[in-house]
């Protein structure tokens, strides 16, 4: 044996008895989740358990990251134990999550880092689908686009909520980085036409200009379904994600092509329970209130002496008619906070129509 050979093998030997421990350690874990499984059975009923606990999970990850002390990075470390709490959970009841398909988008990727990837993720064909998939019982939770940090609110979304009654269980961030994909061996003299969701369009525009000018823009239904375009015809490029380049073998020829460094999508988890708190936790309502002087005032000043900080307002018409309007708050709290019980008694009280959309655990990767 060499001195390097006998050098790995010391390092190696160490790593295999590491592995042997990890091994161990990781299948009693799954025998707990089992038995944490059988008591939620036991004591809720086998229909209606509730399995998923994302108030638990944001502080697993976030001990994980307190606790860590390197050499692997805080996220890192995080993303192991979210992806072996994800073959834990589905120890105890294989979930399935719809989201707005195809296969390959970004919201598919969102899901896939909040679930893990022992979660099923369902496309759907529309926003709609997805809350009525959830509604129905056909997928336990759903993943749903709610703003982009260029983009503004998707306002869609925000008037699904009004229609189904469905319960915000968590939230996560998403950086969407837009790569311009091509077939192999495509330069990009040759490209003619450029295929995009009309999102990722009007959020890479100013790097397109500068570099396409001429290339014709085709408006998909989904950078997925351009990235499938792209990969049947000569002379194309798509704007998407890592996940189509990979589902549809694409080449990057320009990555990270977005004109905001920071772009970044928030999501929601959709689903029909109340989620326990978690110690640092949001609350989203939707209040409707009609046009008079004073009615923003109104709704804003009890948060203000109560002390609760907003961190979202957004104003839609109410589409009942008139000059209605229904307002989209996001706030810090949960409702099992008095603070928070006496705001929402206090809006409740007044002239508003409240709807409670939920309390769910800030996002913590
Ligand atoms: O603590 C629970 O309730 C569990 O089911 C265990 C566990 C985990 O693996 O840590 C798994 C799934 C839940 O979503 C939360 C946590």
């Amino acid at each position: 044996m060499t001195e390097q050979e006998q050098a790995l093998k010391v390092l190696r030997d160490q790593i295999d008895s590491i592995d042997k421990q990890i091994h161990l350690l990781l299948n009693q874990r799954a025998s707990c989740a089992q038995r944490v499984a059988e008591v939620k059975q036991q004591f809720q009923g086998e229909e209606i358990a509730v399995f998923y606990r994302p108030e638990r999970e944001a502080q697993v990850l976030k001990r994980v990251m307190e606790r860590n002390e390197g050499p692997l990075a805080d996220k890192e470390v995080a993303r192991l134990f979210r992806e072996i709490m994800s073959v834990c959970l589905a120890l105890e009841k294989p979930m399935r999550v719809a989201f707005l398909g195809p296969e390959g988008t970004f919201t598919q990727q969102a899901a896939l880092k909040h679930f893990g990837h022992s979660a099923e993720s369902a496309p759907m064909n529309s926003l709609d689908q997805v809350f009525r998939e959830v509604e129905a019982g056909a997928a336990h939770y759903g993943v749903v686009p709610i703003e982009n940090s260029s983009e503004g609110m998707a306002t869609h979304t925000l008037d699904l909520f009004k229609r189904f009654n469905l319960r915000i269980c968590g939230e996560l961030e998403l950086k969407i980085h837009h790569h311009l994909l091509v077939q192999e061996k495509t330069d990009s003299a040759s490209i003619r036409r450029i295929y995009a969701h009309q999102e990722s369009f009007a959020q890479c525009h100013s790097w397109l200009d500068a570099h396409y000018p001429h290339a014709e823009h085709i408006t998909v239904s989904s950078n997925a379904e351009g990235a499938r375009l792209a990969s049947k015809e000569v002379g194309t490029a798509a704007i998407a994600g890592d996940m189509a380049m990979s589902l549809y073998q694409l080449e990057v020829l320009e990555r990270n092509i977005e004109d905001q460094p920071d772009n970044t999508t928030r999501f929601l988890i959709i689903g029909d329970q109340d989620v326990g708190a978690s110690g640092d936790d949001k609350t989203s309502i939707l209040m409707s209130a009609h046009d008079k002087p004073g009615v923003l005032y109104s709704l804003l000043e009890p948060f203000h002496r109560h002390g609760i900080s907003l961190t979202r307002i957004e104003t839609r018409p109410a589409g009942q008619g008139g000059w209605s309007y229904m307002f989209y708050i996001d706030f810090e709290g949960h409702v099992d906070d008095p603070k928070v019980q006496k705001v929402l008694s206090e809006l409740e009280s007044g002239s508003v129509e409240l709807k409670l959309l939920g309390s769910y655990p800030k996002a913590v990767l």
